[in-house]
């Protein structure tokens, strides 16, 4: 390997486009592999899932600098020009000639010098253009056509940067293709979206889906409460605060968590704050008979068992039988013992509950889903997702929340979840669960609709009740 953090970065980011691995994991592989100083690591990593994340910004604004289509160039140059673009339009504390001149150098490194005229010439032109450069103050004018959104960190006020010519469509005339084109999702999301939303609040969603996630804890009670826990950061020198839940705790910025003091001892999880709304919404008693389908890495299992004081009895499914290790390993490190694992088939017919009339006091279904209310967590989460995702989805999301429902007994009660903010899989998969005779006796007492960057993760639980046997 080159000792150039910019030509590590290059060839995951070309492994990444032509593998679709995730940008997280290649990297990952890529520290196990080399000696990489932790420097340079997070130079790294913020230069791969940047290019990533941003990608048709970065297009957008590249497309004014070069005579031919940028899809038409060979994908090793294409990806040259998105990190030189990324470091130049949306970084700081790069000088930008030093942005030029480090990624023009990857040219030879990696054995390609035919790319090096054409990425000077095209990262020079750019780095004119861009106003301020990336090492001054960046005033905020607000969106425009020649204006692209900056990353910005939690808590820090929204940011633009002057790209020298109008590469966006006009925010005023065209709000979804802005959007689309100056924060970076597909076109089809924008355009859904913007229906739904006032343009300051899609800027809002942009920003919020643009900045490097933050971690948030739960807290284990049963080894320890959050006072406790807080203090144990604060002596490892990492700020810290108590969150709006009653288990969470919010980081000040990006950590390791797995280095944190009380990682090992099990003293807590990493689950954002929406996400802890699930279990806490189905609130599990002692001595209750719990389902959890679609349970695996089991963040939400393992709050279930901590909700009951580790006293019900809890079936963590999933269909995947990897991933249910995860889902003991997880409940393990915890210290918890109320959690049994099943591997089920795709449509839950050898889940028991039905033959065997040992029917569910309640039920937590966390299904598969677009994830359209988490895009910040992964760099390519945006770009995986298809409009012809959305019926596949709400098709299997309604067998799951049934094969639940027929599981519960009279006066017992089922939380559905999901990560999307899109109503076909939310409200509208209810409604068609509901629909079925077989769940007359069912109703929703209760749904949430949890708006991405309001305070926290986008996602959407309904918590229904069954009529009990008298009533
Ligand atoms: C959103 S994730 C669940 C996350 C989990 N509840 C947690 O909090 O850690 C969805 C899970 O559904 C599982 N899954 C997908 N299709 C399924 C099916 N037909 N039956 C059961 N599980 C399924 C996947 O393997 C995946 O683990």
């Amino acid at each position: 390997m080159s000792g150039s953090p910019r030509a590590l970065a290059h060839e995951a980011l070309l492994e990444q486009a032509t593998t679709q691995t995730f940008a997280q994991d290649l990297l990952e592989r890529r520290w196990a592999d080399y000696d990489v100083p932790a420097v340079d690591r997070r130079l790294i990593s913020d230069l791969v899932f940047g290019t990533v994340r941003r990608r048709a910004t970065l297009d957008a604004v590249l497309q004014a600098h070069l005579n031919r289509p940028l899809a038409d160039l060979e994908p090793g140059l294409r990806t040259l020009l998105r990190l030189g673009a990324y470091q130049l339009a949306l970084t700081g504390g790069i000088p930008p000639h030093a942005a030029v001149h480090e990624t023009v150098a990857v040219a030879e490194i990696s054995g390609a010098p035919r790319w090096t005229g054409l990425t000077n010439g095209v990262l020079r032109s750019l780095a004119r253009a861009v106003y301020p450069a990336n090492d001054e103050p960046v005033p905020a004018p607000g969106p425009a056509a020649d204006a692209v959104p900056l990353p910005v960190g939690p808590g820090d006020a929204d940011r633009w940067r002057k790209v020298g010519r109008r590469v966006f469509p006009d925010p005023t005339d065209d709000p979804a293709g802005y959007f689309a084109a100056a924060f970076a999702f597909p076109r089809w999301l924008a355009r859904r979206w913007a229906e739904r939303l006032e343009p300051t609040e899609l800027w809002a969603l942009g920003f919020h889906f643009n900045r490097p996630p933050v971690p948030t804890l739960r807290v284990n009670p049963l080894k320890g409460d959050r006072e406790s826990l807080l203090a144990a950061l604060a002596e490892a020198g990492v700020a810290a605060t108590a969150g709006a839940t009653p288990q969470s705790i919010r980081l000040a910025e990006g950590a390791n968590v797995v280095a944190l003091p009380g990682f090992p001892e099990g003293r807590f999880s990493v689950q954002d704050e929406t996400a802890q709304g699930a279990a806490a919404l189905l609130a599990p008693r002692a001595g209750e008979r719990v389902l959890d389908l679609c349970a695996a890495p089991g963040t939400k299992t393992t709050h279930l068992a901590e909700l009951s004081g580790d006293a019900a009895e809890i079936l963590a499914a999933d269909v995947s039988s990897q991933r249910l290790e995860k889902v003991s390993a997880n409940a393990q490190r915890l210290g918890l013992s109320s959690i049994r694992t099943q591997a089920t088939a795709a449509d839950a017919s050898d889940l028991p509950g039905l033959e065997d009339g040992g029917l569910f006091d309640a039920a937590l279904v966390d299904v598969p889903c677009s994830n359209t209310g988490v895009l910040g967590k992964r760099p390519e989460a945006r770009w995986r997702v298809k409009a012809s995702d959305l019926p596949l989805f709400a098709a299997s999301q309604t067998d799951l929340l049934a094969a639940a429902l027929e599981r519960v007994k009279p006066g017992g009660r089922c939380v559905y979840s999901t990560c999307s903010v899109e109503p076909e899989e939310n409200a509208g998969v209810v409604a068609a669960a509901l629909a079925d005779p077989r769940f007359q006796d069912w109703k929703v007492v209760r749904s949430v609709l949890h708006w991405p960057g309001r305070p926290g993760d986008g996602g959407f639980q309904a918590l229904l009740v069954r009529r009990g046997a008298s009533g």
